[in-house]
């Protein structure tokens, strides 16, 4: 097992003739938790599809867990990738205990004739209780934190040591969030091997926990590393292009416009 999680190396995604990344060179070491952080547009979520094999780099190379993209079974490595997206494309009124459950066939709605192991349904419900939540909302009328943690239990299915977080806390209210910040900040103590990166626009939204930030603008990052070195008015200033005040109390960061 390397103890890399993540090595890109001059990576570049080409869309209709516009380059949304460009030249992205970064290590994620396996243990840490990264924030991904730029303006709208940046690329945020175009680079997490690519640290989530959901889409492949244009140039460049993306390892993943020590797997090379491009030379690897796709399905098999995103069994190793636990993925967290708000957009979560779930038409079925499924209850959180299967939505839970499609985390361990790595599928949206649940397989037809599928049935989970004993094994699986204790883990199912271990992490349903980890998580807060009752096993019987179904997703149509879930709150939106309601359905957030039950995405978070669903990536934790199979104990992935990678897990990826886009925006998170989209849509919650202020106690859901900050109880969402909680659960995310929580997952190194149980799950101590665990990598995380998370996408987000907003400093109040990084979990205590982040131990390393990345800033992307225009497709290019600004600076990467450890999180002090990062989150400075300096480079936050560079990376949104407007003055930006980063303060960090008690181990939370809030950003105010200068
Ligand atoms: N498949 C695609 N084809 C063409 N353009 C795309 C495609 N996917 C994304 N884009 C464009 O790439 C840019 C980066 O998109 P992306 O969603 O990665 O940014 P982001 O930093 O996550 O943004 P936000 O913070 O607004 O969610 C945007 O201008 C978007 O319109």
């Amino acid at each position: 097992m390397t103890d890399t999680a993540l090595e890109l190396h001059e990576v570049a995604f080409i869309r209709e003739g516009k380059r949304l990344l460009d030249d992205i060179t970064l290590t994620v070491g396996r243990g840490e938790h990264w924030a991904l952080i730029g303006p709208n547009g940046a690329g945020k979520s175009t680079l997490l599809n690519i640290c989530g094999a959901v889409t492949f780099p244009s140039r460049g190379t993306a390892q993943i867990l020590g797997e090379q993209l491009g030379h690897v079974d796709l399905r098999d490595l995103r069994r190793f990738i636990g993925f967290v997206n708000p957009r979560h494309p779930l038409r079925s009124n499924l209850s959180a205990q299967d939505i839970v459950l499609t985390g361990e066939t790595g599928s949206i709605e649940l397989v037809p004739r599928w049935q989970p192991s004993d094994a699986v349904l204790d883990r199912a419900h271990l992490l349903l209780k980890t998580m807060g939540i009752d096993e019987k909302p179904r997703w149509h009328t879930m709150s939106q934190g309601e359905r957030g943690r039950a995405l978070i239990a669903r990536a934790l299915m199979t104990d992935p040591p990678l897990l990826l977080l886009d925006e998170p806390s989209t849509g919650l209210d202020v106690a859901a969030r900050e109880q969402m910040i909680r659960t995310i900040a929580e997952l190194p103590v149980a799950h101590p091997q665990l990598t995380s990166v998370m996408v987000t626009h907003h400093f109040e939204e990084l979990p205590p926990s982040t131990t390393h930030a990345a800033l992307l603008r225009k497709g290019r990052l600004v600076a990467a590393g450890p999180v002090a070195d990062v989150l400075t008015t300096e480079l936050v200033t560079e990376c949104f292009d407007h003055p930006i005040e980063v303060v960090r109390r008690r181990g939370r960061w809030s950003a105010v416009a200068g």
